[in-house]
């Protein structure tokens, strides 16, 4: 027993060594940067924090606050969506450090400083532990980098040419027609708690592929894995057999395009070296990691972009007049028919008119307030000088982790023109005519901001105001941005198309029933839609990041969708 506690002495003290020795390195290191910097007993990028931290966290807030105010919230997860630029403030800085003996995490909003960590793909890396979760399938896109990035990104960029927007537009027209359905037959989306596959997936990983575990989640999250690895594999391997019957017509959905492309790759071998061409297994991963990286966040948003504006009918009702605007006119009688909406939206509107106008500002203003990635994480191998928005130039440590914190460069008041000057609170409200150049009303002051386009192949197709380069990222910037983006605007067009153009999405009172709401006086009904607003906007305003979903049940908003003209709130 006593060989046992001086064994166990002895490990914990060399521990113990080990971590002082780290934390005066990188405390040393964080004194040379030039950066403000505070110190914190973790950092949110220990795994085991990621998966134990509320536990712990039960216990650290119970500290005296005179020992934990200065760092306690930073070792909670999702910190910079909720108090967005409060610690930026404190600091008198877009950039700081946080320094553990584990590593220093540079947080940073400045949009100068964005725009060099997205381009310098070398020197700002892909962090590691993204790469433990999300490769569960294979290697792909997502979580491959250099030479290796290259070979996915090639293969996979057929997948999201423009002729494949097309097949988005009508398959989402399809779908939103079965959400539309779904809605007219249960009368509201039910305010209550997401649960879905990322759950299970976060649950399997937290679980270290547990399959006897007696937990039953654990078990639960193993069977939830082995199905989607049987489901991608089935797929893929149907898919394989279908490109080989329309590789000619050209008729491919988006795995068979992927597919494709890879053995097009491949029966070019004698020009390309036959390492470019992506094995089964990276197939899999990459059909995994559109799924991860498509699915979610495009969701997330069209919910944020519903719920937002139920909560703000003027603004919905601007969307409609656009939606009534842009439609075209057809031979036949203008009204719709429920079976085949599908088939009369498809033809009636063009995705492109819809994004230059208020639908497409609006989408951009829900992307600004409620990123649905919110966190760019990178890391630093070597030291790396970088400038700031203020002239500053400092030195990232080496091996510092960073967090580019998406929600708040988009609200950053150094960065963003106000659109209301007379309203302190501005960047934080839902005003999508801040982005329309055609709204001159309120002509805007910028404290170090500049007009100026962000990607030219945005600026083809948008008539909008653009801000700073690195002020707005949903998409991410740089090499690594999103692939995707005009995927999920087509995707988030063809649904308010099909949702609004006969109908208005309405915050739901799950406590009143239709009788209810009907008996209800007009004060009533006021008092009745203002607390279903503001607790609709705390809900909204609650959502954390995306990461962080994947382990977590959220609350929603309760909506329902009613007929044109028979709102029960449109009025206030
Ligand atoms: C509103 C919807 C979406 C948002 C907000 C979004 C956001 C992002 C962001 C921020 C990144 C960059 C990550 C980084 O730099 O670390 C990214 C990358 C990526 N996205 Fe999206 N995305 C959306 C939709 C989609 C869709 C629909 C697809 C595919 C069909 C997709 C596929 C990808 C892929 C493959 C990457 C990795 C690119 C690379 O590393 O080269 N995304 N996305």
């Amino acid at each position: 027993m006593a060989a046992l506690t001086l064994t166990v002495f002895v490990c914990l003290s060399l521990v113990a060594i080990r971590w002082y020795r780290s934390f005066r390195a990188n405390l040393a290191s964080a004194k040379a940067s030039g950066l403000p910097y505070v110190i914190v007993p973790i950092t949110n990028y220990q795994i085991f924090w990621v998966f134990t931290g509320r536990l712990f966290l039960v216990i650290l807030c119970k500290l005296p606050e005179s020992w934990a105010a200065s760092w306690i919230d930073f070792v909670k997860l999702g910190w910079s969506s909720r108090l967005l630029h409060q610690h930026f403030t404190r600091f008198g800085c877009n950039a700081f450090l946080t320094v553990s003996p584990f590593s220093n995490v540079l947080w940073v909003c400045d949009a100068i400083a964005i725009t060099q960590i997205t381009s310098r793909t070398e020197d700002f890396e892909k962090p590691t532990i993204m790469k433990k979760i999300l490769d569960i399938f294979g290697e792909n896109i997502l979580t491959s980098g250099g030479d290796d990035w290259g070979r996915h990104r090639k293969v996979m960029s057929p997948i999201f040419a423009e002729k494949h927007n097309q097949i988005i537009w009508e398959e989402s027209i399809h779908q939103a027609s079965h959400l539309r359905k779904y809605l007219l037959s249960t009368h509201m989306i039910k305010g209550g708690k997401i649960d879905d596959i990322a759950v299970s997936l976060h649950r399997l990983i937290r679980g270290f592929l547990v399959t006897i575990s007696p937990s039953k989640s654990h078990r639960f999250a193993y069977q939830a894995y082995a199905e989607f690895s049987s489901y991608i594999s089935t797929i893929t391997r149907s898919k394989s057999v279908a490109v080989v019957a329309k590789r000619k017509s050209g008729e491919m959905d988006l795995l068979e395009a992927l597919i494709s492309s890879n053995r097009n790759l491949a029966d070019d071998a004698s020009h390309v070296p036959s390492r470019s061409v992506l094995s089964d297994t990276e197939i899999t991963g990459n059909t995994f990691s559109l799924i991860v990286a498509g699915h979610k966040t495009t969701a997330q948003a069209m919910y944020q972009l519903l719920a937002l504006l139920a909560i703000h009918p003027s603004i919905q009702k601007d969307i409609q007049r656009s939606l009534d605007s842009h439609r075209r006119i057809e031979p036949a009688s203008p009204s719709v028919d429920t079976s085949c909406i599908s088939n009369t939206v498809k033809r009636r509107y063009n995705v492109q008119a819809l994004l230059n106008d208020i639908p497409g500002a609006a989408l951009l203003e829900n992307l600004r307030l409620f990123p649905p990635v919110a966190n760019l994480p990178r890391r630093t191998v070597r030291p790396q000088r970088l400038q700031l928005g203020d002239g500053r130039t400092v030195t990232v440590p080496a091996d510092t982790e960073v967090n580019i914190t998406i929600g708040t460069a988009h609200r950053n008041p150094n960065q963003w023109p106000r659109y209301d000057l007379e309203d302190a609170d501005d960047l934080h409200k839902f005003n999508p005519g801040r982005w329309m150049r055609s709204d001159r009303t309120k002509e805007i002051g910028v404290d170090g901001g500049h007009h100026i386009d962000a990607r030219a192949e945005e600026r083809k197709d948008s008539g909008y105001r653009r801000p700073q380069k690195g002020a707005f990222l949903p998409f991410g910037e740089g090499m690594r941005a999103c692939p995707g983006r005009r995927f999920a605007r087509t995707e988030i067009m063809a649904v308010l198309a099909v949702l609004l153009s006969e109908h208005s999405i309405e915050l739901a009172v799950p406590e009143l029933d239709e009788a209810g709401l009907k008996a209800l006086s007009d004060e009533e009904r006021k008092r009745v839609w203002l607390q279903a607003r503001d607790r609709a906007m705390a809900t909204l305003n609650a959502t954390k990041g995306l990461a962080l979903k994947l382990g977590m049940k959220e609350e929603v908003v309760p909506v329902k969708l009613v007929e044109r003209g028979k709102e029960t709130f449109y009025d206030f």
